[in-house]
């Protein structure tokens, strides 16, 4: 998908990008490959792949779930990498009031850098565990929406994500194909960290074989305080 196919399938959810978002695309096209030859940011680097896999893909869950992503919102981003989802979501959606997480101190100097040159607002940058953030009174149910893209698997991520929605607000994870089993197996972390599973959508990426999954997780009750557990606990010993 090269910028004008992006420009174009934006156009058939609705969204007609503006001269100044475009060119923030490109901008983050250009920095993300050029930084990636000094820091490990992502194995992506060709233009049409950039557009397709990383800033369309970023995007699928606004056109997906467009009812909980409302301007003003308050969006946290947990692993967020190289900026995936929450950088195109907040390009597209100016008004989002985005936090990213991630434990990896490079990744985030990458994203300060590129937040300036971007001249976004309202980006706050976490450096730091998921288990730890969810746990800090500043950002525990704090967030309308917490995203998370390729993190770790569905039990194991909501543990990370849910203690940081509020109460009625909702978890989007963004996932591969053939999700089912991940998300059959997450049910009881669901229910014990207070999430309820809303909705599942599978989709393909425009003109390609490229299989996701899209989930729609909403927080029905407050998460117990001893979720989540220390650093690491998660991934060992996921909630069963
Ligand atoms: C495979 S990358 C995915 C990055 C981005 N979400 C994407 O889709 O391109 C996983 C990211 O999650 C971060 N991460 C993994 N476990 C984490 C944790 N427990 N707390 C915070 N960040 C974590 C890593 O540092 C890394 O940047």
């Amino acid at each position: 998908m090269n910028p004008e196919q992006f420009d174009q399938e934006l156009k058939k959810h609705n969204f007609e990008l503006t001269q100044e978002q475009k060119e923030q695309f490109k901008i983050y096209f250009t920095k993300l490959v050029t930084a990636n030859e000094h820091v490990n940011l992502t194995r992506i680097t060709e233009e049409e792949d950039v557009y397709l896999k990383h800033f369309f893909d970023s995007l699928t869950p606004l056109f997906t779930f467009k009812k909980v992503f409302v301007e003003g919102a308050t969006l946290c981003d947990v692993g967020a990498g190289a900026g995936f989802p929450s950088i195109p979501l907040k390009i597209l959606m100016p008004g989002l009031k985005v936090t990213i997480v991630d434990s990896l101190a490079k990744r985030l100097t990458f994203l300060k850098d590129l937040i300036a040159k971007l001249n976004l607002s309202d980006v706050n940058l976490v450096h730091g565990r998921a288990e730890d953030v969810g746990q800090n009174k500043l950002y525990r149910e704090k967030f309308d929406l917490v995203t998370a893209r390729a993190v770790a698997n569905m039990t194991v991520l909501s543990e990370y994500c849910l203690p940081l929605v509020k109460k009625d607000g909702y978890f989007v994870a963004l996932k591969g194909p053939k999700a089912e089993d991940e998300l059959e197996n997450s049910k009881k972390a669901l229910q014990v960290l207070g999430g309820k599973l809303i909705d599942e959508e599978e989709l393909t990426l425009p003109d390609t074989n490229e299989e996701r999954t899209l989930v729609l997780v909403k927080k029905v009750k407050l998460t117990p305080k001893k979720y989540p557990r220390q650093a690491g606990t998660p991934r060992r010993k996921p909630i069963k």
